[in-house]
């Protein structure tokens, strides 16, 4: 019988138990097995993604290996552990504070005879951002397993053609005179909970189109959002001429081909969440498969980094703190002034104004400080008649 002993320090918590037997258990040799950590050079999706194909995961979400034996087991689990935090100690080096979910729950560490573990060593989200991210890389597992990328490929050839979501936004823009407007369909979110009962997804969208918006935006996620893939490829069957953003938190390459196929145009991804290298490597696919990408940042670190990145056609300036839920629209402003301003102007960038808009006078003021677009959910989805709630939003009818 293992004798298990629990010892509540200041923090962590830390439980320790007493080995079985040596036999049983793999003594890791730290220093030689991070000597031999495995360099990745494929982006970060790909390469968790690798290393997550040597495991399955059962319905609840929890990973389980099938190792040859324990020792081996554990050994890989120490390596997927090690893996990841190596990965997110690349995405802190670009100023990235959400990580990736553990794999397989942090390894046991040893001491002579014991082996413990110490809780909240990494495995408890410290945002609803990065509990959102943790939710999704789970549900993205769980998919893949059912529907491998291959399968998704040979669905593309029976997608509808995707639409030119960012030549909408600009076409818009040219015709009000206005910031061309992305509706977003939301029935629900974590800081605003359910914003309107009665959600009938296909007539809130035919009513943004009726109303002038350029471009729908359609959340997809289930479990924060209220959302789902079907209502985003309802959207597109029911012949709303307006290009669709899939608005999910994407975290590996698969979910773009998925929302390809559901019918989407663009897709949305959060520097807050990808590092460079996997943002790079997204849009490109997203270019391969004729979709744009709406790059979301929130901090001047962000846009810097977005900045950065060759072929970036629109950005998407978040004026809600997704880890904090604070909404300040001067975000946007604080975001485009000086030199960042310029360079947006020199690439002819079409940047979005993301998040708490309410009024005429603040579509006016994220329009002087230099946007084109302007992405917005709650004030207009609430109505209800939504597209009253569009004219009601700019002080005017821009379906004219
Ligand atoms: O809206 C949230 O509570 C939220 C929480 C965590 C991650 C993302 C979240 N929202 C996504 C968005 O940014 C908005 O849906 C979008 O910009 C529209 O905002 P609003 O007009 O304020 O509904």
């Amino acid at each position: 019988m293992e004798s298990v002993m629990s010892v509540r320090a200041a923090a962590p918590r830390v439980s320790f138990r007493a080995a079985p037997s040596q036999a049983h258990r793999h003594v890791p040799k730290f220093p030689t097995s991070r000597c031999s950590i495995f360099i990745p050079r494929a982006p970060m999706a790909y390469r968790r993604g690798s290393i997550r194909a040597q495991q399955s995961e059962s319905k609840d979400g929890s990973a389980t290996l099938s190792p040859v034996n324990e020792s081996e087991g554990n050994a890989l689990k120490i390596k997927e552990w090690e893996v990841g935090n190596f990965q997110d100690e690349v995405a802190a080096s670009q100023g990235i504070r959400i990580r990736r979910r553990p794999p397989t729950g942090p390894p046991l560490h040893y001491v002579g005879p014991f082996e413990f573990r110490i809780e909240n060593e990494g495995n408890t989200p410290r945002n609803i951002l990065e509990e959102i991210i943790w939710n999704k890389d789970k549900e993205v597992a769980r998919m893949k397993e059912r529907r491998p990328v291959y399968m998704l490929k040979k669905g593309l050839e029976s997608a509808p053609p995707a639409r030119d979501f960012v030549g909408a936004l600009k076409a818009s823009n040219l015709r009000t005179g206005l910031p061309g407007l992305i509706a977003e369909v939301k029935k629900a979110s974590p800081s605003r909970g359910v914003l309107r009962e009665t959600f009938d997804p296909v007539e809130i969208a035919q009513a943004y189109e009726k109303g002038g918006a350029a471009c729908l935006s359609v959340l997809t996620d289930e479990k924060y959002f209220q959302g789902s893939f079907e209502n985003l490829e309802a959207i597109r069957n029911a012949g709303v001429k307006c290009p669709l953003l899939c608005k999910e938190f994407i975290v590996d390459a698969w979910q773009i081909y998925y929302a390809r196929i559901k019918g989407a145009d663009a897709v949305l991804l959060i520097a807050a969440v990808l590092p460079d290298l996997d943002i790079r490597y997204m849009t490109k696919i997203c270019k391969m498969l004729g979709l744009a990408t709406l790059i979301e940042v929130h901090n001047e670190r962000e846009m810097d980094r977005v900045l950065g990145i060759e072929g970036v056609e629109l950005i998407g300036i978040n004026n809600r703190d997704l880890e904090t839920f604070e909404v300040d629209i001067s975000n946007t402003k604080k975001l485009l002034e000086g030199k960042r301003g310029q360079m947006i102007r020199e690439k002819d960038i079409i940047v979005v104004g993301e998040s708490g808009l309410f009024t005429p006078d603040d579509i006016a003021y994220v329009q002087e400080s230099g946007v084109r677009a302007v992405l917005v959910g709650e004030s207009i989805v609430k109505k209800s008649d939504p597209a009253k709630g569009i004219t009601e939003l700019f002080g005017k009818d821009i379906s004219l």
